[in-house]
């Protein structure tokens, strides 16, 4: 069966549980995302553990944000790790998002628009006044001038993106709850069903899969659900 479009977020305190979670998921899904706390802690050895045997590809969700020199050096360091996909912030802008895409030439750059933890009061206190899939829509169009194939966003935009954006940009939600599961810190959330509906490519998922007691069945199951719903 071929494995669903969910990049299950590796969130975990140590490498071990990691890779345990990465074994137990990889039968079901395309992708598993390492971010910030797996990757500050343990650097580079991460990827290989989170791959294992089964050659999934990995995600590395670090979203860069700094001067373009400085990302367009940390693009190249992480770069030899092969990831298939790496995050910049896109409010880093256009001159950031290209030195990230012309270090990384064999990682997809995906541009992070606006936090799926973030509501539209949190948005008018830090200065982007207005509904969030107006500033996402505007953050999606000049990463893609600026050369990022792929864009995050919550899956309450996604349709707008990719009115946006057109096709062949891959569109990836986090903010992704089964329901009648806790949306925790998430603010735009949506179901996996009605994130794939709405035309996103790539769903992250962490805790719902993650927090569950059987990490493998609870990706399976998602799984399973998203193929009735197609
Ligand atoms: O806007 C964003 C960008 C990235 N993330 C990351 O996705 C996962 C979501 O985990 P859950 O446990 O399903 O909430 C997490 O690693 C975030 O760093 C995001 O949530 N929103």
């Amino acid at each position: 069966m071929t494995p669903a479009p969910i990049a299950v977020a590796l969130d975990a305190p140590d490498l071990e549980t990691a890779a345990q979670w990465a074994a137990l998921v990889t039968p079901h899904v395309s992708t598993v995302k390492v971010g910030l706390e797996l990757y500050l802690r343990y650097g580079p050895d991460v990827i290989a553990s989170v791959k294992g045997a089964s050659g999934v590809q990995v995600f590395l969700d670090l979203k860069l944000h700094d001067i373009p020199n400085t990302v367009a050096g940390a693009a190249r360091a992480v770069a030899r790790l092969r990831p298939a996909i790496l995050t910049v912030h896109a409010a880093g802008g256009p001159a950031m998002i290209r030195a990230a895409v012309e270090s990384a030439p064999h990682t997809e750059i995906a541009a992070v628009t606006i936090l799926t933890s973030l509501t539209e009061a949190d948005l008018d206190r830090i200065g982007l006044a207005g509904p969030a899939d107006a500033a996402v829509r505007r953050l999606a169009a000049l990463s893609v001038e600026a050369g990022a194939t792929a864009l995050v966003c919550s899956p309450h935009e996604v349709s707008a993106v990719r009115a946006e954006v057109g096709e062949g940009i891959r569109l990836i939600t986090p903010g992704v709850r089964p329901t009648g599961a806790a949306t925790q810190d998430q603010a735009r959330v949506a179901t996996p069903e009605q994130a794939l509906a709405d035309g996103a490519d790539l769903l992250v998922i962490g805790r719902p899969i993650t927090g569950s007691p059987d990490p493998g069945a609870a990706a399976a199951a998602i799984a399973a659900s998203l193929r009735r719903s197609v």
